[in-house]
């Protein structure tokens, strides 16, 4: 088609706009939008419904025209209770509506989840969650996919290592006092918060002690910690103190919540990427902050290193993850497309604050509430902790046996991850060992899976799974170890799926194990708690991760905690 042909095709449809009434006008613009909208849906609903592979697995029907199934996600509500009920009602493998509308996969079957973890590179992280998280963390190990993440965890490995874990035990055990010595503080002087507690007469029969909102030092303990083990960085949260890196990098969590239904959009409709939202400003302003900070550690770390040299292992401040990553990545048998980036390094620091506190501090909080509500059990536990001297090594505390069981028992009750999501990088197969029935009522084995769609791996379920853990899933019961597993796991620890398997496993598996049990270990061979009468606990997701929360008004989870004996 000639140019002077579309000039004139355009010039006559200006002239046919500029003699429409106002009123004509507005009435195309509606119409303009109502087809719109009806394309859009049609092409979400009805279109994708047909066109899709997996569109014969069964599954319930979408809920709301943009959260479909995953209404949940906007309440922050635990997807374990949901996704249960689609299991029992479905089978353990199903279709569902995501943002928009878009076809989305569940799976609980323990033979496709070990397949999607085997294959990292042929099913990468959900392409919206790893969208967001780039860029809130940078280009770190969680956020990397391919070649790049096979090469960040080569170099990153060895800070991991179990010598290198035990090396890091005694800033684990310094934390551990810390929280012990706030213990101590707070019972002397409780907070406002938890003085409205004391006036309760229920709290008469705690003699001694105090309430104490053990889920924030769990919060605030597990961050100090990540910041001395990760980096040799004193947030000193515990403390109160302020920090500049952390405010920043709160702030970027905000920034991705409040813009998630737009990166779900982004993800899916280019156009969008122009958007100007707040959250957006507010993300590239923190992350402004974390680099500039994130530059000033790494520089710090690195001529410490060149100063000492780089064999030289593990002098203090220099026994940090981040430090022994910048050794690594200096070794002279390295080739330099081997080696990470500055900026890699530097988006290793952020990474480790949110793979690396909240995690554990969620686990620790469920830790010390089920002991709370179960007095033989705490008595059972303490009384093998302190068969132990102060200072233990990491192996001596592994070695106690009901310690491993209840830890066990927490990371498959509790899991702090409840959920990963997963997309296939191009169409293919996913086997099942549990079939499920299709829509036209076959059996299916293998679902089709294309490109993009994305799976949802339900850690949560599988790990209270009775085909696995027999008919008492639901129950707590560490001593069910004593017996051996009924099927196995694709998991990295314990027969879980907490830490999940594969190449992409939790690399902070062993430290999150050690740095778990030395804060029991200190606390409660300290401390005895109890339950304050009338909590209830609801969990809460943040960007994947739960997070515990009570019915009491400005505290995370209290207990009544009095010293031991007293
Ligand atoms: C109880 C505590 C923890 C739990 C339940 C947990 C769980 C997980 C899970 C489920 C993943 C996989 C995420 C995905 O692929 O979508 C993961 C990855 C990761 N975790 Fe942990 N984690 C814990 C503690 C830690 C700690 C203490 C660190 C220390 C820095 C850490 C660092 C990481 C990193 C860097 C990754 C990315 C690994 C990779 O992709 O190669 N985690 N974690």
């Amino acid at each position: 088609m000639s140019e002077s042909v579309l000039a004139s095709g355009a010039a006559r449809v200006f002239t046919a706009i500029a003699s429409l009434s106002a009123l004509q006008a507005v009435g195309y613009l509606f119409l303009g939008v109502v087809v719109g909208l009806l394309g859009t849906w049609i092409y979400l609903y009805p279109y994708s419904s047909i066109v899709s592979s997996s569109r014969n697995l069964p599954g319930p029907p979408s809920e709301h025209f943009i959260a479909g199934n995953l209404l949940y996600l906007t309440r922050r509500e635990h997807p374990r209770p949901i996704y249960q009920a689609w299991i029992d009602k479905y089978g353990p493998t199903g279709r569902l509506r995501g943002l928009m509308g878009v076809q989305r996969i569940y799976t609980a079957d323990p033979v496709a989840i070990s397949h999607i973890f085997q294959n990292a590179d042929q099913w990468p992280k959900s392409k919206s969650t790893g969208i967001m998280l780039r860029r809130m963390l940078g280009n770190g190990l969680i956020t990397a996919e391919g070649t790049d993440h096979r090469r960040q965890r080569r170099v990153l490995n060895p800070a991991f290592s179990p010598r290198a874990v035990k090396e890091m035990t005694p800033i684990f055990f310094d934390k551990a006092r810390s929280v012990r010595e706030k213990f101590a503080q707070l019972l002397e002087e409780p907070t406002n918060e938890a003085r409205v507690l004391v006036n309760m007469d229920t709290l008469e029969t705690h003699e001694n002690g105090g309430p104490i909102d053990v889920g924030l030092l769990m919060e605030q303990a597990t961050l100090d910690t990540i910041g001395a083990a990760g980096f040799d960085y004193d947030f000193a949260t515990l403390f109160s103190r302020r920090s500049e890196l952390l405010d920043a990098f709160h702030s970027a969590i905000k920034a991705m919540q409040a813009s998630a239904l737009v990166s779900a959009l982004q993800n899916r409709f280019v156009l969008f990427n122009a958007l100007p939202t707040p959250g957006q400003k507010l993300g590239k302003a923190s992350r402004a902050t974390m680099n500039r900070v994130g530059d000033r550690i790494v520089a710090q770390k690195t001529q410490a290193i060149t100063r000492m040299g780089i064999e030289k292992d593990t002098d203090i401040g220099t026994a940090d993850l981040l430090s022994r990553l910048i050794r690594a990545n200096m070794a002279t048998d390295l080739e330099d497309r081997e080696r990470l980036t500055h900026r890699e390094v530097q988006a290793q620091i952020c990474t480790f604050i949110f793979a690396g506190s909240e995690t554990t501090g969620v686990a620790l909080t469920w830790a010390l509430y089920r002991l709370a509500t179960n007095k033989s059990m705490q008595d059972r536990l303490r009384a093998e902790l302190v068969t132990l001297g102060e200072h233990p090594d990491i192996d001596e505390i592994h070695g106690l046996p009901f310690l491993e069981k209840f830890t066990r028992e927490i990371l498959r009750m509790d899991s702090p991850v409840p959920a990963v999501g997963r997309e296939p990088a191009s169409k293919t197969t996913l086997p099942l060992s549990r079939p499920v029935r299709g829509r036209d009522g076959k059996m299916i084995d293998a679902v089709t899976v294309d490109k993009g769609t994305e799976v949802a791996i339900l850690i949560g379920n599988v790990n209270r799974d009775p085909a696995i853990w027999g008919p008492d899933a639901h129950e707590f019961n560490p001593d069910r170890y004593d017996s051996p597993a009924l099927a196995s796991v694709p998991g990295v620890y314990g027969n879980l799926l907490t830490f999940i398997g594969g190449p992409r496993n939790c690399i902070g598996w062993r430290l999150a194990l050690a740095e778990f049990k030395i804060i029991l270990f200190t606390l409660l061979r300290a401390y005895e708690l109890a339950e304050v009468p009338g909590t209830e606990l609801r969990s809460e997701t943040t960007l994947g991760i739960m997070r515990t929360r009570s019915n009491h008004e400005g505290l995370v989870v209290p207990l009544l905690v009095r010293p031991v004996g007293e």
